[in-house]
């Protein structure tokens, strides 16, 4: 008897002629299980992910993109892999919404795809509540057109609920002048600053201070090559995981 393969899943990339893009077209290409049905780019219409037949959308486009093309994958039943900035609360709660009325297909929002920088903010947030003080410097290419890092923001949230639920009080800061944006921007009560720097790709400092000692939690992406683990991981997976999940964390067990 001949042994049975389940089909390839269909995926179809939008921003496929971007950085993260073109990378993902390799990955799913290079992937045994998955095969590439669709790969579009600004101004591709949506319809041909619907003529290719797609179940997956990954989505590596921009800010002012990404919410239409969820909402399409949603309204025509594919699951969808966000790797897209941009989903503020606001954002996340018109698509829960929109996926209640379609109870079966799954959309994950993943800041941040590759698997040591979704290791290094949980741990980071996990040990925060035991330091007075938490500040966070993220570091990117200076083609990067948001600021600050999505990662940046889910860390800085992750922190800021953790310490709430300890009852730890905000970082101290004595602060009473300052030059604008000095002390960085403000994301939930924590300190976030950005650095655009030639070179970079990818990286980012959680600095947790306390008396006469510091604990820092540093990740680098090297190579876009880095989220491409991540990416996978979250096309397979998304299916299994209908409704919304915001980071690739809700796949993992971390454990913490
Ligand atoms: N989650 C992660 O791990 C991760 C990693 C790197 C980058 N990102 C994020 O991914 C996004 C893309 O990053 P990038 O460096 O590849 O940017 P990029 O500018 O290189 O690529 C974006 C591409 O999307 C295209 N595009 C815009 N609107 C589109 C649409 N409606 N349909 C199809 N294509 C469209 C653009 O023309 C461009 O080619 C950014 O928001 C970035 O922050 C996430
Ligand atoms: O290169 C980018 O742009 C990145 N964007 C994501 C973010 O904003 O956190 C992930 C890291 C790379």
């Amino acid at each position: 008897m001949t042994e049975q393969h389940p089909a390839p899943s269909r995926v179809a990339v939008l921003g496929a002629n971007g950085r993260m893009g073109a990378e993902a077209v390799k990955a799913v290409e290079a992937a045994s299980d998955m095969t590439l049905v669709a790969a579009l780019g600004r101004g591709d219409s949506l319809d041909q992910l619907a003529s290719a037949g797609a179940e997956f959308v990954v989505d590596l486009t921009v800010p002012e993109s990404t919410e239409a093309n969820v909402r399409f994958a949603v309204e025509h039943g594919m699951h969808a892999v966000v790797g897209t900035t941009g989903w503020d609360s606001s954002r996340l709660a018109a698509l829960e919404a929109l996926l209640a009325k379609h109870p079966e297909t799954g959309v994950l929002i993943a800041p941040n795809f590759a698997l040591g920088s979704v290791l290094a903010s949980a741990f980071a947030a996990k040990a925060s509540k035991y330091f007075e003080s938490v500040e966070i410097i993220e570091l990117h290419h200076p083609d990067k057109v948001d600021a600050p890092s999505g990662t940046a923001v889910r860390t800085a949230q992750l922190i800021a609920a953790e310490r709430a639920a300890a009852q730890v009080p905000a970082s101290p800061d004595a602060t009473t002048s300052e030059l604008a944006g000095a002390r960085g921007c403000d994301v939930d009560g924590v300190r976030v600053h950005s650095v655009r720097l030639r070179g970079l790709v990818a990286h980012q400092e959680v600095l947790l201070g306390g008396p006469g000692e510091q604990l820092t939690f540093r990740h680098d992406s090297f190579d876009r090559a880095s989220f491409m683990p991540g990416v996978l991981l979250g096309i397979r997976n998304v299916a299994a995981n209908p409704g919304l999940t915001v980071g690739l964390d809700g796949y993992l067990d971390l454990g913490v």
